[in-house]
């Protein structure tokens, strides 16, 4: 996917994007942070970072998406290159290429799979040889999403979503996402589900994910998994853009098998039956005006990898 060159001797890795198929929201904690209890996967759509010494720190990026991200010290990946310099008094400098394919505040985790991808790039790049529990710890202190964007597949994630589990699934899954063109703030949708939650005096149990869903994974099958999609932060993300609901019910009608908000949205997800039966519904879903842009991807799919470099 590589469209412009990257520097000589550069680190180069691919990382996906995520959708929570569940997503269950607890009480807010003191920290601010609210408990999770959600199940991600990692689906093939896929940003790349590359990772160079450079005589300052600089990010630059190409793809659909590019003009939408902080070019300076806000950038996810920035921040993470910073942050392991810092931790091992590395006293070098990284030029960051970002060639980026995930939709941006989209509820994908974009930003995430960034500094995921950066992490690993620059323990490459400087040969620290750091271990998956470091790396997962640092990744934590970045967001709650970044440990997943290095770990991919299919996950437990619990704690405010940082806390890792294994679970049991089979298959792949098809997957239609319907992106919007402007994104929702992830701090915004949370505090619209506490308001949405105080207002109606909601009493907010402990996080679980449910039975269905992980017996749906386990099966394999993608009808059982679509009835199991579900988002507590779909409420919110519908109070502060309803059209949101009409294009979930619209992706549903027109052959769906489960269509869900994308964690805080407002991408919406669609799983289909198959291959063919995506095309199918992005067709239909193209046709309706509902939505900016529709991808299509497979889950599960690994999480942020090196990319061998090109022998010459
Ligand atoms: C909603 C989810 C679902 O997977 O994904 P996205 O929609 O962002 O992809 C995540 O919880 C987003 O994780 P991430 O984007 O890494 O969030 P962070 O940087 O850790 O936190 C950003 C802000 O989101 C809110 N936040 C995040 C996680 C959490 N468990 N409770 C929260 O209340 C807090 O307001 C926090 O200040
Ligand atoms: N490298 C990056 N890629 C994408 N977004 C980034 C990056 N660095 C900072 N951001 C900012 O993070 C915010 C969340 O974006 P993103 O992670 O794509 O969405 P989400 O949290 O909905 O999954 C946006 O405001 C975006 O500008």
């Amino acid at each position: 996917m590589t469209v412009a060159p990257t520097l000589p001797g550069a680190v180069t890795v691919r990382v996906p994007a995520k959708v929570n198929l569940e997503l269950r929201v607890g009480p807010r904690r003191p920290d601010g942070y609210h408990a999770l209890a959600t199940v991600y996967q990692a689906v093939s759509l896929h940003d790349e970072v590359s990772v160079a010494r450079w005589d300052d720190w600089e990010v630059v990026a190409a793809g659909p998406y590019a003009e939408r991200i902080p070019l300076d010290g806000d950038n996810l990946a920035v921040r993470a290159a910073r942050l392991v310099a810092d931790r091992w008094q590395v006293d070098e400098r990284v030029s960051i290429r970002i060639d980026k394919d995930i939709p941006v505040a989209g509820g994908m985790a974009g930003g995430s799979a960034d500094a995921a991808a950066t992490l690993l790039a620059c323990d490459h790049l400087w040969g620290l040889g750091l271990d998956r529990d470091e790396l997962a710890e640092l990744a934590a202190s970045l967001g709650s999403d970044v440990p997943f964007s290095l770990a991919g597949g299919n996950a437990m994630g619990s704690g405010r979503g940082e806390q890792l589990a294994p679970v049991l699934a089979r298959g792949t899954f098809h997957w239609v996402f319907a992106i919007s063109d402007t994104g929702l703030s992830t701090p915004q949708v949370y505090a619209e589900c506490d308001r949405l939650r105080e207002r109606d005096g909601v009493d907010v149990p402990e996080p679980h994910v449910s039975a269905e869903l992980m017996a749906a994974l386990r099966s394999g099958e993608p009808a059982a998994l679509g009835a199991a999609l579900h988002n507590d932060l779909e409420p919110a993300a519908f109070s502060l853009r309803p059209q949101l609901r009409e294009l979930r019910d619209a992706g549903v009608e027109f052959g769906a098998l489960g269509g869900v908000v994308s964690g805080s949205g407002p991408t919406v997800a669609f799983l289909t039956e198959s291959h063919e039966a995506s095309l199918d519904l992005s067709v239909s879903l193209a046709a309706s005006d509902l939505c900016r842009d529709l991808r299509r991807a497979k889950g599960p799919v690994h999480g942020a990898q090196v990319v061998p470099a090109p022998r010459d």
